[in-house]
């Protein structure tokens, strides 16, 4: 008897907490949220999300689809009785096309649960334009009696699949989330392929060029391009290449309380409105007229960023093929700097892919070793991204039948 008391007095009280949390069985469509934005009849919202352009803020969206993704992840781990409080964490982030349109157009971004392990849930969302929007409706929707399963559609104008994760609030610790009951066919396979995505997005980062060296047509290329370095210092600079080094720019800020989740870190959202409104900058700087997004590579969100903290932000151009390909990639990497601590480091690191919409783009040349590995990453991920664009494509064409 003592024996079982003196474990039980060792055990620490928030955990039997969370180990004593209720479980309770969930379906897919109980997670499900979804949220109008009628830009068209609505000025003070449009105002919220319009561009010097005249388009809609892709970061804003960005930053949406995360919150979206948590509040999803919520409603699916709540038990429907008080219990303590645990945080949602965004572990990571599949790459996202995005189609947006050139013009104004009502929107609606919803989402549900896809699929549950034991800590994380697999949250597929997804923007798309509503061309016939009803203003009778109401703007936001924590039900759906017609619900049916999350995938793209010829509307859709981006694809979100986000891994959430659910931590004890107070030692950060893994929390189990409910189990999910799947209630037909379709669910079954949309369950299995949110597994694999998840999978996919866990191992992600594993075969990075940090990890792995350049293959042998990879080191090629290096050559090459050490060759036409040496061409252009003999005959002078090449007016359709630009140095990659030139392409850098930077900005800093303060992580302040308004964007902190419960445990005092920074959303994942705001980091990637940040990183993408950095990533289009640098990339106008290149064309030095009007760019459009692609892409967003998968994000893995590798360390929490704390509020106070100072986050800083470099971009770059990694590849672009110059003349006639019109798309490049731009590279962001997110350091924080914990400013009393003294200490820093690389939270993550985002990959765009940009399109001049008329200029012709100028090829970017790497000077250094270090940057010839940037170039390759970004020549890989672009060939990756090519692949992806066709089957996400197909996957559109294949719903509108
Ligand atoms: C307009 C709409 C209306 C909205 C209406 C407002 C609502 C308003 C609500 C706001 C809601 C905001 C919600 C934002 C939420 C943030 O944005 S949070 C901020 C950004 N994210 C972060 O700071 C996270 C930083 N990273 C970390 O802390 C750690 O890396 C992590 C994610 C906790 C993982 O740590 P770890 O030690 O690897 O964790 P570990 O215990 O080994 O694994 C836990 C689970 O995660 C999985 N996992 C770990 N890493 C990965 C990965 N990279 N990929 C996939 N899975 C992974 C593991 O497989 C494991 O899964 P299970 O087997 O348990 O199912």
């Amino acid at each position: 008897m003592d024996k079982v008391l003196e474990t039980e007095n060792k055990k620490s009280l928030t955990d039997n907490v969370f180990e004593d949390r209720p479980q309770i069985m969930k379906k897919m469509s109980d997670s499900y949220i979804e949220e109008l934005l009628p830009f068209k009849s609505s000025p003070d919202l449009l105002d919220k999300y319009v561009t010097a352009k005249g388009t809609i803020r892709i970061g804003k969206i960005l930053e949406d689809l995360d919150a979206l993704a948590g509040a999803i992840s919520y409603k699916h781990i709540d038990t429907f009785t008080p219990g303590p409080p645990v945080t949602i964490v965004t572990a990571s982030v599949d790459r996202m096309e995005i189609l947006m349109p050139s013009t104004v157009e009502d929107m609606k971004i919803s989402g549900h649960v896809a699929y549950v392990g034991s800590s994380s849930m697999e949250v597929f969302a997804k923007v798309e334009t509503i061309p016939r929007y009803d203003p009778s409706k109401p703007h936001f929707s924590e039900s759906n009696p017609e619900f049916s399963i999350t995938k793209p559609t010829p509307n859709t104008v981006i694809f979100a699949r986000f891994t959430m994760v659910a931590r004890n609030s107070i030692t950060g610790k893994a929390v189990k989330v409910n189990p999910m009951v799947l209630e037909n066919a379709e669910e079954k396979k949309l369950f299995m392929y949110a597994e694999d995505c998840k999978t996919r997005k866990r191992l992600a980062g594993e075969k990075d060029l940090s990890k792995i060296p350049p293959t042998a047509d990879e080191r090629l290329t290096i050559h090459d391009i050490y060759i036409k370095n040496l061409k252009d210092e003999e005959t002078g600079p090449n007016p359709n290449t630009v140095p990659m080094e030139s392409t850098c720019l930077q900005s800093v800020f303060l992580m302040q309380p308004q964007n902190r989740n419960i445990q005092n870190n920074v959303f994942g959202g705001y980091l990637m409105r940040r990183a993408y409104e950095l990533a289009h900058s640098t990339g106008s700087m290149l064309v030095k007229s009007q760019i459009s997004c692609l892409a967003l590579d998968e994000i893995v969100f590798k360390k929490p960023v704390s509020v106070g903290s100072l986050l800083n932000l470099s971009s770059k151009v990694i590849y672009s093929q110059g003349e006639p390909s019109k798309s490049f990639q731009v590279s962001v990497t997110a350091r924080v700097n914990n400013i009393e601590a003294g200490t820093s480091y690389v939270t993550n690191t985002f990959f765009f892919t940009f399109a001049s919409n008329d200029k012709a783009v100028p090829k970017v040349l790497p000077k250094t070793y270090a940057e010839s590995i940037l170039y390759l990453e970004g020549k890989r991920r672009r060939e990756y991204g090519l692949k992806a664009k066709k089957s996400l494509l197909a996957l559109m064409q294949g719903s509108s039948e």
